[in-house]
Order: C-alpha cells, then structure tokens, then sequence
C-alpha cells in the first residue's frame, strides 16, 4: 500500500537517507527502529510531506505522492505524535474530533468523539476536561483517539510510549495492536521500544547509516544480527543450513 523506493536526504551535504527501501501492505503493521538520529523522523516527514526528498519515490496504492496525490493520502490518515500533541486551549472531545468538526456539527462530532474515547478506555467524563487536567497516559489515550477519530486508512505512531512507565506503556502497546487489528488498518510505528515492536508489529525495519539495514517478521528478530543492539542481548545466530 506505502512502497518507498530509494528515498535520499541529505542536510548541509551530509546523507541522512542515502537509499531507503520500504513497503508496507495494506493491513499490515510495520515497525521501524534506529538509533537516535538515523534518520526516522526525517523518514517520516517526508512520507507527509513536510520535507522534500532530494531523490527516490514514494508511492501509495501505486500511485507517487506528490502535491496533486497527497491530499486524498492525508486525508486517510492518522497520527498519534509522541508526546499526544494536544491542543491546550481545546477540550478533549474538541481535540478528537477536530478533522471532524470541519465537515459535519458539533453534536455529531462530539457523538463519535466520546465512542473513541471509550474505545481507548476514556469514559465521557473526560470528554470536557482539558487537556492539562489528563494524566500522561490519559493524554497518550486522548492522542490515540483522536488519531482514529476519522476511521483512517493508514496510521503513524511516532514513539507510541515515550514518557510512560512500563505499566502503562505496555497498556498503550495492547491498545494500539487491538485497534489496528479490529479497524484493519496499515499502521507504521517509528519506536525505540522494543516492547512495542513485540506487541505492535508484524515486521519490523531497521533503519541504519542511511538504509534499511534489515526488515523481516518480528517473530524472526530474535535470530537477526543487525538487531543485537535493540534487543540488548546477543542474538541467536540462525543454525547453518548443512551442506548437502
Ligand atoms: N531540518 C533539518 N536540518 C538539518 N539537519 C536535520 C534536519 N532535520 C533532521 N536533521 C538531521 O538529520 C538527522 C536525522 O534526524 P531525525 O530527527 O530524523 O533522527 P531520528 O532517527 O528521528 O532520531 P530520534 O530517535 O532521536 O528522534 C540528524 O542528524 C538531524 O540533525
């Protein structure tokens, strides 16, 4: 559904993405991971648009994203930004339903924005508050709502647990895979924890000098070298195929 083929960046001369190829099918849950300063975010802006790349394509549903194409991709897609980004002089239910609220009225929108916020274990009360009165993991709840609020077609989680304890990142990672399950949709995570991987992914990249260093099942991680440093331990070396 989302091929990136051969996408370069570079800042002052320096390659950032020097050749980044990636897919991710329709319904399918992709995890990229890298060390700080790899290139994830800039990978990321660049999918959406708020930064040109130098070279490479991007494609959605075959088709290049370009200015004429990306409006109708935004359009079906949602994000959770690390750190939830709420707007603080908005209610809860009017950051949730905020795409909402530009095509249909207040009451219907504020309708579907108490049904997400239930769906991310948020009862109607919080529905008024602001967002300054919500707990981190009730804001990262709020996030995720509001992420979904439009039934979207792709979702971005941009470091889905960041700031949370592990309890309660553990919560957001089974919240995350249940929903993207249930609503089918093609969901990409940028992450550090590896625990979100496990609980989120069906494949996972690797982000590394540049490229995609490896990209395989999550279920297969554990034997794959080029992941020794994530996984913090060393890594089972796949058992040589004997000679025949
Ligand atoms: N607008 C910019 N101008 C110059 N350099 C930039 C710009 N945006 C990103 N970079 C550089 O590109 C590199 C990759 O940055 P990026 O934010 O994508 O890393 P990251 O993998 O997301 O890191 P982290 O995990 O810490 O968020 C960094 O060296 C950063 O300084």
């Amino acid at each position: 559904m989302i091929q990136i083929a051969g996408l370069r960046k570079s800042f002052g001369g320096t390659p950032v993405l020097a050749g980044v190829d990636l897919a991710v099918g329709q319904g399918e849950s992709l995890c990229v991971i890298g060390q700080s300063g790899t290139g994830k975010s800039v990978l990321l802006k660049c999918i959406l648009g708020l930064t040109a790349p130098d070279g490479g394509q991007i494609l959605w549903q075959g088709k290049p994203l370009d200015r004429r194409t990306r409006p109708a991709f935004l359009a079906r897609f949602g994000m959770l930004f690390q750190g939830a980004a709420l707007f603080d002089s908005l209610t809860v239910w009017q950051n949730v339903a905020f795409r909402l609220r530009q095509r249909m009225p207040d009451a219907q929108a504020r309708a579907i924005a108490v049904e997400k916020l239930a769906r991310v274990g948020l009862g109607p009360e919080t529905a008024d508050l602001m967002p300054a009165e919500l707990s981190g993991g009730m804001a990262k709840r709020a996030g995720l709502a509001r992420a979904i609020a439009d039934d979207p077609a792709v979702i971005f989680f941009d470091e889905p647990t960041t700031g949370l304890d592990p309890i309660r990142a553990r919560r957001i990672n089974d919240l995350i895979r249940g929903i993207v399950t249930e609503t089918g949709a093609t969901a990409i995570t940028i992450t550090h924890d590896m625990d979100s991987v496990r609980a989120i992914g069906d494949r996972v990249a690797l982000l590394q000098d540049g490229r995609i260093a490896w990209d395989g099942p999550v279920a297969r991680m554990d034997q794959a070298p080029p992941l020794a440093g994530f996984l913090g331990h060393a890594v089972t070396q796949l058992p040589h195929k004997p000679a025949t």
